[in-house]
């Protein structure tokens, strides 16, 4: 195995984020599920724009925010994610570089708009999420450069790639590259209701050795076994891939291991604000420690204190210096 030039590379949906807080009336009036993250389309995208209120827009995208939580952290990372070259597109390409990620997709020249994702954010934190996919859906095979997937010391993949039509076919070639450069190969399941969708491929991606690290929150944990009781689905879990991780908000995280359970606490935080980007910030913590050959414990508080910084204010990418946070507590970076 060659020595890598990244730590982790991140293969996602660009999507380019808009904030609002609002009331639970409005996910009423618009019958959104409060919590999930429904896919639309464009009618559907300005009638909700043209009803929200002030809004804060800056880029997002599942793992995108990962990656630029890792950047954060002092790690070596690059991403791979389709937006159109539109100047939502220019603007997103712009930011995920100046966070010092590697970033060489092709942008669309053609077809639908940069992705955007509208988002609500209730008194309570919770955050609703109608994501119009847009030029994040021409994401392909074609896309995915062997050099740079096999440079990566590990992959990380979301399960949202599940619903554009190609980009399974690019996550499929990349994990094959990876394991035949010797690389880690990790999946994030993204949301409960994508795994209702694609249960049965996930769990396949999981038995057959395709991913070697999942990452899950306890909804998309209990979706994925269709079980509501936590520890059956964890000892199932730990059946069925090498490494998972569940997180479970102020519970903490659990990281199974083929023979062992860490239990790790949530750090404390001062107010929520909005949850949008928690589990993106928690896998950037836990993959920079993995990838920095922290213990398990230790990778569980960095991705618990990276999750913690997140939810204390809106928006998807961390606002402080992730890498001094760590060092204030005590933490290996
Ligand atoms: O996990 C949060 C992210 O998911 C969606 O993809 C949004 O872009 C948001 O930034």
């Amino acid at each position: 195995m060659t020595s890598a030039k990244y730590d982790v590379l991140g293969i996602g949906n660009a999507i380019f984020d808009v904030l609002v807080r609002t009331e639970d009336d409005f996910l009423l009036k618009h019958g959104m599920v409060k919590g999930g993250m429904a896919l639309i389309d464009e009618p559907r995208a300005a009638a909700i724009y043209a009803e929200m209120g002030q809004a804060v827009e800056m880029s997002g995208g599942s793992a995108a925010n990962t990656i630029v939580g890792l950047a954060n952290f002092g790690a070596r990372a690059a991403y791979v994610g389709k937006v159109k070259d539109d100047q939502i597109g220019r603007l997103y390409s712009h930011d995920i570089r100046a966070a010092e990620v590697a970033f060489q997709t092709k942008p669309a020249l053609g077809g639908p708009a940069t992705g955007c994702s509208y988002i609500l954010v209730t008194p309570d934190g919770e955050r609703t999420m109608n994501t119009y996919l847009g030029a994040a859906q021409d994401l392909g095979p074609d896309d995915i450069d062997p050099e740079q997937i096999a440079a990566a010391s590990l992959i990380y993949l979301e399960g949202y790639l599940w619903d554009p039509k190609n980009a399974k076919d690019a996550f499929l070639k990349a994990s094959q590259i990876a394991h035949a450069a010797d690389r880690q190969v990790a999946l994030t399941l993204s949301d409960p209701f994508c795994v209702d969708r694609y249960r049965s491929e996930f769990l396949e991606l999981m038995r057959s050795g395709t991913v070697d690290l999942v990452f899950a929150n306890e909804s998309e944990l209990h979706s994925l076994y269709q079980t509501a009781d936590f520890d059956t689905a964890l000892n199932q879990l730990q059946q069925d891939v090498s490494l998972g991780v569940v997180t479970r908000s102020e519970k903490g995280c659990a990281v199974v291991a083929p023979d062992s359970i860490t239990l790790v606490p949530a750090s404390k935080i001062e107010t929520l604000v909005d949850t949008t980007g928690a589990g993106d910030l928690f896998a950037a913590g836990f993959l920079f420690g993995l990838v920095r050959g922290a213990s398990f414990e230790d990778a569980g508080r960095l991705g618990a204190l990276a999750a913690g910084e997140v939810i204390q204010h809106i928006g998807a990418r961390p606002q402080l210096s992730l890498k001094d946070l760590a060092q204030q507590n005590g933490l290996p970076v």
